[in-house]
C-alpha cells in the first residue's frame, strides 16, 4: 500500500471515531467546532476573525504568472490537447477556406462564353480557377463537399476532446482540493466556513477549468482565424488591409481596461456565492432550531441579503458585459460600413473585382469576430484568474502535522499533562491552561467535571492532538505526543461526543463505519454493549433501518447509543498473553480484538441523553474496559455519569485542578470540591454554567 493509500485510509479511519455534534465533516473539524460550544460568549471576536480569513488578503500578482499558474492546471493533458488543438487547427482552416472559395463562386457569374456550358435553361462553367490552376467545375464541387465533411469531422473531435480535457481537469482540481482540505487541521477549520469551501470546490473550480479549457480553445481558434483572415485579406489587398488595421488599437484597449473590471468583479461574485453558499449550508443544517425559534423570516431575510448582494454584483457584471458588446458592436459595424464604401469605391477604380469584395468582407467579418472572440477570451481568462485565487489558496495548503512522521508505539501506558500552557490559535489572548499539570494512568476511568468552558473538552483535543500547547509536553508511555505518528496514535483513541456524528443511510452502515470488515456476530456484541439490540430489533427493518440525514430519523438516546457502537467496533489490540485471561466472549471480536473501543476512550458527555436503565448497562460497559486496562477519560456534568467513573478531576473555572480523587471519597466528603460543585448549581447560584441545569435540558 502507498503511503498516500494508507494516509487515505486512515484519515477513513480517524473519521469513524468521532462523533461530532452537529455537521458532518472530518476528524479536526469535529474536534474544533465541538470545542466551540460556549463560544456564542465570543461570538464577534470569532466572528471577525472568521471573516478576515474568508476574505483573505491575497497576495496581488502580475496577470502573466497568474496565468501561468492556471495553465499548470493542464498538465499531463497535453497530449489530448494537442490532438484537439490540431482537430481545431483543420476545422478553422476548413471554415477559413470559405470566403475565398465564395469570392471564386461569385466571380463565375461574370460572362466567359469559353468556359461557359448549357445546361437546359442553366449556363454553367466549365471549371473554375483555384491558385491559378482550371479545375472542373464537377471536381471542384466534390472536392470542397469532401474538405467540409473532414472540418465537421475535425470540428466533432476539438468538442469531444476538450470536454474530456475539461472534466479531467475539474475532477483532479476537486478532489485535490477535497484531500488538501481533509488533513487540514483543526486551526483551519476553527477559521473556514464549510458553505465557503464547498463553494470554492463546486463553482470556483468550474469557472477555473472552463476558462483554461473551452476558453483556451475558444481563444485559439479566435487566433488562428484571426491570423488567416488578415493574411487573406493582406492577399487580396494590401490597401484596404492597411485602412483596417486603424481599428485595432481602439479594440485592444477596450478589451483591456474591460479585462482588468471582469477580474475584480469576477472575483467578488465567487466570494458572494461563498458567503451565500456558506449562509443556506448553515440555515439547512438548523432547520429545527430555526423553526423552533420561529425565525423561518428572520432566516430567509438574512439569505435575501445575501441573494441581494449577488444580484447587485451580477447586474454590475452585466452592465460591464453590455457596455463592452455594444461598444464594440457599434464601433465595428461603422468601420464594416465605411470599410465597404472603400471597396466599392476600389471595385469601381478596377482594382478589385466583386467576387474579391465580397471574399474581402467576409474575411473582415471573421478577423473581427475573432478579435472580438478574444477579449471575451480575455476576460473568461481574467475571470478563471480571479477565481483561481480561491481555488489556489486552498490547493497550496500543507497540513501543520505530517500524520507519518515520527515514532510508532502502542498505547497502553500512562498518559501525562506536563506544564501545559495553552490558548486556542484563533483567541490566542484567551488563556484556557496556566501551567497546567495531570497524570492519567493506564486503565484508569477517569471523569473530568468542572464549570461550562473551563476547559475539559480542551484536555481531549490537546490529548487527540487537534490543537499543539503553546508549551509544556503531553507524554504517552513516557514518549512526547509531538514525535509519535499521528497516524498511528490516532489509530488507538477514540472519542464519542455529546451530538453524535451519524451519516444518512441503514444503522448497519454506521455502525461498521469505522470497520467494515467485521463480521454479524462482533455488530450484534457491540449493539448489546452499547444497549442497542433492543431499539434495534423494534425497529420493522432492523439493522437495516434507515436513518436519515445526521440521524435525523433517532432519538438523541439512540443516536449516542449507536455512535457509542461504533466506537466500541473499533477495538483494542491486546497481548495474547491478557487476551488469554478475559474470560467473556461477548467482548472479543472475531479477529481477536476487544470489542470495548481503542486503547484510549474519551467520551465527551456522550451519554448526557440515555435514561437510567441504557445509562446502567453502558456503566457496565466501561467498567469492563477498566477490567481489561483500557484507559477511558470521561467529560460528565450529570452526578450519575460521574459515578461510572472510578477518579474524579474537579476544575476551577479557570482550568486548573482543584480537587482530585477516588469518587467515593470525594461524594462522601461534604467539603469535597465535587460537592462545593454540586451544591453550587443545585443553590441556582450559577445559572449559565449551571451542570444540573444542563443536564435537565438534554433529559
Ligand atoms: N475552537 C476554539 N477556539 C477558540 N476558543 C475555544 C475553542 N473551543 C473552546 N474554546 C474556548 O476554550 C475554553 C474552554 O472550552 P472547553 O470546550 O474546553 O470547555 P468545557 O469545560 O469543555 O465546557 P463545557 O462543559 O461547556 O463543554 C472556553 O472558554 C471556550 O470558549
Amino acid at each position: 500500500m502507498t503511503d498516500q493509500q494508507q494516509y487515505n485510509n486512515l484519515r477513513q479511519v480517524n473519521q469513524y471515531k468521532v462523533e461530532y455534534k452537529n455537521h458532518i465533516y472530518t476528524v479536526s473539524q469535529v474536534r474544533s467546532e465541538s470545542t466551540s460550544r460556549e463560544s456564542g460568549k465570543y461570538e464577534s471576536n470569532t466572528e471577525s476573525d472568521t471573516e478576515k480569513t474568508e476574505n483573505p488578503k491575497i497576495e496581488k500578482k502580475g496577470s502573466f504568472k497568474e496565468i501561468v499558474e492556471l495553465l499548470k492546471l493542464l498538465k499531463g493533458e497535453w497530449s489530448t490537447l494537442s490532438f484537439a488543438f490540431a482537430c481545431l487547427m483543420f476545422s478553422s482552416a476548413v471554415s477559413m477556406l470559405f470566403p475565398s472559395i465564395m469570392g471564386k463562386i461569385i466571380d463565375t457569374a461574370k460572362p466567359d462564353e469559353s468556359n461557359n456550358e448549357e445546361l437546359g435553361d442553366f449556363v454553367i462553367p466549365k471549371t473554375i480557377e483555384i491558385f491559378s490552376h482550371n479545375i472542373p467545375i464537377n471536381v471542384f464541387y466534390g472536392s470542397l463537399i469532401c474538405i467540409f465533411a473532414f472540418g465537421s469531422l475535425a470540428n466533432f473531435g476539438r468538442i469531444v476532446l476538450l470536454r474530456k480535457v475539461g472534466e479531467r481537469v475539474m475532477a483532479k482540481l476537486r478532489v485535490d482540493i477535497e484531500r488538501n482540505i481533509f488533513f487540514q487541521s483543526s486551526k483551519f477549520w476553527d477559521k473556514y466556513k464549510s458553505g465557503d469551501l464547498i463553494s470554492r470546490l463546486v463553482n470556483d473550480s468550474t469557472v477555473v477549468t472552463k476558462s483554461v479549457t473551452q476558453n483556451v480553445s475558444d481563444g485559439l481558434r479566435s487566433t488562428i482565424s484571426g491570423f488567416v483572415g488578415i493574411g487573406m485579406m493582406l492577399t487580396i489587398s494590401v490597401k484596404l488591409t492597411g485602412y483596417m488595421f486603424l481599428i485595432f488599437p481602439v479594440l485592444v484597449f477596450i478589451a483591456l481596461v474591460f479585462g482588468r473590471r471582469v477580474k475584480k468583479v469576477s472575483r467578488e461574485i465567487q466570494h458572494q456565492l461563498g458567503s451565500l453558499t456558506k449562509v443556506s449550508e448553515e440555515q439547512f443544517s438548523f432547520v429545527k432550531t430555526i423553526q423552533s425559534f420561529n425565525n423561518e423570516n428572520y432566516e430567509v431575510a438574512k439569505f435575501q441579503k445575501e441573494v441581494k448582494k449577488l444580484y447587485d454584483l451580477s447586474i454590475y457584471e452585466g452592465r460591464l458585459n453590455g457596455y463592452f458588446y455594444s461598444g464594440n458592436g457599434f464601433i465595428g459595424n461603422t468601420f464594416l460600413v465605411c470599410l465597404l464604401s472603400v471597396g466599392v469605391w476600389m471595385v469601381r477604380q478596377g482594382e478589385l473585382s466583386i467576387g474579391e469584395l465580397s471574399s474581402y468582407l467576409m474575411y473582415t467579418i471573421y478577423s473581427a469576430s475573432s478579435v472580438y472572440s478574444l477579449s471575451n477570451f480575455y476576460s473568461e481568462l481574467m475571470k478563471g484568474v480571479g477565481a483561481s485565487e480561491r481555488v489556489f489558496e486552498l490547493l497550496k495548503l500543507k497540513p501543520d502535522i505530517d500524520p507519518y512522521a515520527g515514532k510508532k508505539i502502542t498505547v497502553d501506558g500512562d498518559i501525562v499533562f506536563k506544564n501545559i500552557n495553552f490558548s486556542y490559535p484563533t483567541r490566542s489572548n484567551h488563556q484556557v491552561f496556566n501551567n497546567f499539570n495531570l497524570e492519567l494512568k493506564k486503565g484508569d476511568h477517569v471523569c473530568l467535571v468542572g464549570p461550562s468552558g473551563c476547559g475539559k473538552s480542551s484536555v481531549t483535543q490537546l490529548l487527540l492532538r487537534s490543537y499543539e500547547p503553546n508549551s509544556g509536553k503531553i507524554l504517552i508511555n513516557n514518549t512526547d505526543l509531538s514525535e509519535l505518528s499521528l497516524a498511528n496514535f490516532r489509530e488507538q483513541v477514540g472519542i464519542v461526543q455529546q451530538e453524535p456524528m451519524l451519516f444518512s443511510g441503514t444503522l448497519k452502515e454506521n455502525i461498521v463505519y469505522g470497520r467494515r470488515d467485521v463480521c454479524d456476530e462482533d455488530i450484534a456484541k457491540v449493539c448489546d454493549l452499547a444497549n442497542c439490540t433492543t431499539f434495534i430489533n423494534n425497529f420493522p427493518d432492523k439493522l437495516d433501518t434507515m436513518i436519515g440525514s445526521k440521524g435525523t430519523q433517532l432519538s438523541g438516546g439512540q443516536k449516542q447509543r449507536i455512535a457509542l457502537a461504533r466506537t466500541l467496533l473499533l477495538g483494542a489490540k491486546v497481548p495474547p498473553e491478557t487476551l488469554k485471561t478475559i474470560d467473556n466472549p461477548n467482548i472479543i471480536g472475531a479477529d481477536g480484538r476487544i470489542l470495548l473501543g481503542p486503547s484510549v476512550l474519551l467520551l465527551d458527555e456522550a451519554t448526557s441523553a440515555l435514561d437510567a436503565h441504557s445509562e446502567e448497562a453502558i456503566k457496565k460497559t466501561l467498567g469492563l474496559r477498566q477490567s481489561v486496562g483500557l484507559t477511558t477519560i470521561s467529560i460528565a456534568h450529570r452526578l450519575s455519569t460521574i459515578s461510572m467513573s472510578n477518579r474524579v478531576i474537579v476544575f476551577s473555572q479557570h482550568g486548573e485542578i482543584v480537587d482530585d480523587g477516588l469518587f467515593n471519597n470525594m461524594i462522601g466528603n461534604p467539603d469535597s470540591e465535587l460537592n462545593k460543585l454540586l451544591n453550587k448549581s443545585l443553590d441556582g447560584k450559577h445559572t449559565e454554567s449551571d451542570i444540573i441545569d444542563k443536564t435537565e435540558k438534554v433529559e
